[in-house]
């Protein structure tokens, strides 16, 4: 049977007196991929820091496994052990080692000791080409190598749902692909749900089972990945498509 991860029922968002977020409605089953796609200021970013309680919001219901989620931040600070996040900035800890950034999260919110976790770091850095890297401080690294180890640091909290919100945007083109490969092959292994802002369209259109398609705060279009790439409805969508030479 389909499991639900997420609803969003009529959710409306302002930052001080601007609307940003008006009645938007959507859920995500188990093992779904969704983009978030829409022109600048379109409301990507609101909405997903939203799912996952950074943003608060005047009106509508998030619920989380059939759950409504009462949002206080004691049970969205809960919930973030299960909804897993990767920003555009790394926000790395600068004086701890790329391991210790790592094992901060797990040792100190699941309280699970450093030498039961090793083996699954090392095997995750493997992953994402980074087993050299294990001793070094973030700035010695490249823009590819912070986002790999921020990713790896979501994943050592094994959520069952994980956010990436423009991950790639701050990255020189070489070190795209690389980043992008790792949440692909993420989606494709482990039956992850995912939503994913980003304004790399190739990408999109590779991993996205279904697109939400934004404009003014709004979904304008909720549809299945490649109908959305091969036949965007509105006129609206097609324009961005343009836009994006796509
Ligand atoms: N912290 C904030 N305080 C006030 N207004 C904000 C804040 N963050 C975003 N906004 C406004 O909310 C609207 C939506 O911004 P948001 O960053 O969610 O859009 P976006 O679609 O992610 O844009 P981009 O693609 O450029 O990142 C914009 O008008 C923006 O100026």
């Amino acid at each position: 049977m389909t499991k639900q991860i997420l609803k969003v029922e009529h959710l409306d968002k302002a930052y001080q007196n601007q609307s940003v977020l008006h009645d938007i409605n959507f859920s995500i089953n188990k093992g779904e991929v969704i983009t978030l796609l829409g022109p600048s200021g379109s409301g990507k970013s609101t909405l997903i820091r939203t799912l996952n309680g950074l943003e608060n919001y005047q009106a509508g219901k998030i619920f989380f496994e059939g759950q409504e989620v009462v949002p206080t931040e004691k049970n969205w600070q809960k919930l973030r052990q299960k909804i897993g996040m990767v920003f555009q900035s790394y926000d790395l800890f600068p004086n701890l080692t790329v391991l210790d950034n790592i094992l901060l999260g797990p040792t100190k919110v699941q309280k699970r000791n450093k030498e039961e976790l090793l083996p699954e770091v090392v095997d995750l850095l493997k992953r994402v080409d980074l087993e050299e890297y294990q001793n070094v401080y973030p700035r010695q690294l490249s823009g590819g190598q912070k986002q790999r180890t921020a990713i790896v640091r979501a994943l050592m909290l094994h959520p069952e749902f994980m956010l990436f919100d423009e991950v790639t945007a701050s990255l020189d083109p070489e070190m795209v692909r690389g980043v992008l490969d790792i949440i692909k092959n993420l989606a494709n292994q482990n039956d992850m749900t995912m939503i994913i802002v980003t304004h790399e369209m190739n990408f999109a259109k590779q991993i996205a089972d279904r697109v939400l398609f934004l404009q003014d705060g709004s979904i304008l279009e909720d549809t299945n990945g490649q109908d959305f790439f091969d036949h965007p409805q509105t006129d609206r969508a097609q324009k961005f498509l343009k836009s994006m030479d796509f």
